[in-house]
């Protein structure tokens, strides 16, 4: 994808230390519905790793695990050395986690950078005695940086001509593209994206793929996406992790795993991944 040239950065973009995730032997039920079954892999620092499977495998319950909203019934999530299994979404935020959303989770009737600034709110102070010793000089400070920080995010995503318009007026795309921006606003060093490019066209999907990239590359933040998007998950992709009935079937670089019979018999019931390549290879139709 010849528009995935790797763009130069704005000079003061924020280096984060990219986290290091792993998940070992996750299960998650529901019910009797075995959703997630001893799921075990890791997101290394500063990668990109892509959670792929047919519908139903069990993509959104384990991305759900990670970010804290379902507890899962077996197994440990560990953020740099630190077990968070049991730890609440907020906790996870302030940890360095921040995810965006399949269906796009924005204040629609808000502008962009109102958008941009509630990404902030993870790290606010909510105690009074906190907030009362807070003020002056040090909140003053945060308060800059902040600004700084919404400034860089801004440019980086090229979003300043539409700043102040209302969420609600811009196109998919650029919505998602806002959400991308609300979640960098966070300064995680482990961001989720939960299907960035679903319902774009061609064009919209490449810059996404692009931004994507720069936020690896550029910011030194580590990825975890689910993305339907084959040939944009093996455009990008460090490593890929492929889920089928709740269970990992393969993992490894892209061009490995599209190798892999069993995966191609979960996407094409046929076992052959000569066809999966073939149709991985096929132009994506616009949406
Ligand atoms: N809240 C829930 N209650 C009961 N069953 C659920 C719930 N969420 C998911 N499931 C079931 O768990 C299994 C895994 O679903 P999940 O949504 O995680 O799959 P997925 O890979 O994300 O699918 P898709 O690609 O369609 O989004 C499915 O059988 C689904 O029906």
């Amino acid at each position: 994808m010849s528009a995935l040239i790797p763009r130069r950065a704005p000079l003061d973009a924020p280096r984060a230390a990219a986290a290091h995730v792993a998940v070992s032997g996750l299960s998650l039920w529901f019910g009797g519905l075995k959703a997630l079954t001893d799921v075990s892999f890791e997101v290394r620092p500063g990668t990109i790793t892509a959670l792929i499977g047919p519908n139903g495998a069990g993509k959104t319950s384990l991305f759900n695990c990670i970010s804290g909203f379902y507890r899962p019934r077996a197994g440990r999530i560990v953020l740099d050395g630190a077990d968070i299994t049991a730890t609440h979404p907020p906790a996870r935020a302030r940890a360095g986690l921040a995810r965006t959303f399949q269906n796009i989770a924005l204040f629609k009737g808000m502008t962009v950078l109102d958008n941009i600034k509630l990404g902030r709110h993870a790290h606010m102070k909510t105690n009074l005695l906190q907030a009362l010793a807070y003020w002056g000089a040090a909140r003053r400070e945060e308060m800059e940086l902040r600004a700084e920080v919404e400034r860089e995010i801004i440019d980086f995503l090229e979003i300043d001509h539409i700043r102040n318009k209302p969420v609600a007026s811009l196109s998919y795309g650029l919505q998602k593209r806002v959400e991308l921006a609300r979640a960098l606003a966070m300064r995680p060093r482990l961001l989720m994206l939960d299907e960035p490019v679903a319902g774009m066209n061609r064009e919209e999907t490449e810059d996404m793929a692009r931004f994507i990239l720069d936020v690896k590359e550029e910011w030194g933040i580590s990825i975890l996406m689910v993305e339907h998007d084959m040939g944009m998950v093996m455009d990008i992709s460090d490593h890929v992790v492929v889920l089928n009935f709740g269970k990992v079937i393969a993992q490894g670089p892209p061009a490995e795993v599209q190798r892999d019979p069993e995966v191609a018999a979960a996407y094409l019931g046929s076992g052959d991944p000569a066809e999966l390549m073939r149709r991985l290879a096929a132009p994506r139709e616009a949406a």
